[in-house]
C-alpha cells in the first residue's frame, strides 16, 4: 500500500464545470433555433471503442446535441471511410465530426482526418488546427492537452513561469501540450521542456520539473525516482488493454509528489468534456457566433 502525502487533482469536478458551460451554450443555440450536432464514426468491432462512442452519445443527448452515428465494418476501405466523412462535411446540419480511434489496421487514420473540414474536427487533431495552435490562432484545441491546462487551472496550480517537463513528444499529447503551456496566457506561460524516452538520461529532465506531465504512453514508466519531491505530477499518457487503462505514472509516485492526478478520474473525463466544448465551438461558429468558452 502506498503512503500518500500528495494532494489529489481529480478531473470529475473540472469536467462538470466545463460541461455546465457547454450545456448553457447549447441552450442558447437551441433557443436561437439551432440544434448543435456532433457526428460520430466508428470503424470495426473494437468493443472498447464502441463503449466510448456510447458514452459520448449519452453525454451528447444529455447536453442537447444531436448525434448522428455511422458504424462501418472492419472490412471498410479507406474510400468508404472518406465517403462517410465527406457526407458529414457536406451536411449543413452537422457541426462537429469525431472519428474514434483506433481504426482497423490497413486504414490510415491521419489520411482520413485530413479529409475532414478542420472546423468540424472536434478532436482538434487536424493539421490545420495543429497549425493554428502553433501560431496561437483561434481553433479547436486538442482535447487532452486542453484538458490538462484546464485541470491545473481549476485546482489552482500555478503554471506561469514554472518549469514544466513533458515526458513524451507524441502528436496527440506531448507536442501540442508543450505548445499550449508555452503560450502567453495566465493559465499557461510556462518554461516548457519536452523530453522523450529515447533520450538516454530522460530522468535528468523530469527530476527538474515543478510540473511533470507523463505523456509517453508507456505503462508505469514514471516512478518516484524520476520525480522531484513536491512536484505536481499529471498522468496524461495512457495505454489501453481493451477498456483497461494502463497509466504512465506508477501509483508509488504519490509518495514524493506534492499533488497528483488520480489513476482513474483524472485527465480522462476532462478530455471528453473538451470534446463537447470543441463541438459547441464548431456549432457556434457555423451560426456566426464568436467563441464563448
Ligand atoms: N477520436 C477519439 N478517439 C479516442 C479518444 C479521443 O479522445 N478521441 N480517446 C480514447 C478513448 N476515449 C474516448 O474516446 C476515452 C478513454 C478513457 C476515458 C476515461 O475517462 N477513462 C477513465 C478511466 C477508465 C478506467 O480505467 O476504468 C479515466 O481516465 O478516469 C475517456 C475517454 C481513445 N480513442
Amino acid at each position: 500500500m502506498v503512503m500518500s502525502t500528495a494532494r489529489l487533482l481529480p478531473g470529475g469536478p473540472v469536467a462538470e464545470a466545463i460541461l455546465a458551460e457547454v450545456a448553457e451554450g447549447v441552450a442558447g443555440l437551441r433557443a436561437a433555433g439551432v440544434t448543435p450536432a456532433l457526428a460520430t464514426v466508428l470503424v470495426g468491432d473494437d468493443e472498447a471503442s464502441a463503449g466510448y462512442i456510447r458514452i459520448k452519445q449519452r453525454q451528447a443527448a444529455e447536453l442537447g446535441f444531436a448525434s448522428p452515428h455511422v458504424r462501418l465494418p472492419a472490412s471498410a476501405s479507406q474510400a468508404d471511410l472518406h465517403a462517410v466523412l465527406a457526407d458529414f462535411n457536406a451536411d449543413p446540419g452537422v457541426h462537429g465530426v469525431l472519428l474514434q480511434y483506433p481504426i482497423p489496421g490497413g486504414l490510415d487514420y491521419d489520411r482520413a482526418l485530413q479529409t475532414l473540414d478542420p472546423d468540424s474536427d472536434v478532436d482538434g487533431m487536424h493539421p490545420v488546427n495543429m497549425g493554428r495552435l502553433a501560431l496561437g490562432l483561434p481553433g479547436a484545441l486538442p482535447c487532452t492537452p486542453a484538458a490538462i491546462e484546464a485541470l491545473l487551472a481549476y485546482h489552482g496550480v500555478p503554471v506561469a513561469g514554472r518549469e514544466v517537463v513533458v515526458l513524451g513528444r507524441g502528436a496527440t499529447l506531448g507536442r501540442p501540450l508543450a505548445m499550449l503551456l508555452a503560450q502567453k496566457r495566465p493559465t499557461a506561460n510556462a518554461a516548457v521542456t519536452v523530453v522523450h524516452t529515447g533520450v538516454a538520461d530522460w530522468a535528468r529532465y523530469t527530476r527538474r520539473a515543478e510540473i511533470l506531465v507523463a505523456a509517453a504512453g508507456v505503462p508505469g514508466i514514471v516512478r518516484p525516482e524520476h520525480v522531484r519531491r513536491g512536484a505536481v505530477v499529471v498522468g496524461g499518457g495512457v495505454r489501453y488493454a481493451g477498456r483497461r487503462l494502463l497509466p504512465d505514472v506508477d501509483p508509488s509516485c504519490e509518495r514524493v509528489a506534492g499533488a497528483i492526478t488520480p489513476r482513474v478520474g483524472g485527465v480522462g473525463p476532462v478530455t471528453v468534456a473538451m470534446l463537447f466544448r470543441n463541438a459547441l465551438r464548431a456549432a457556434r461558429s457555423v451560426v456566426g457566433l464568436a467563441d464563448q468558452v
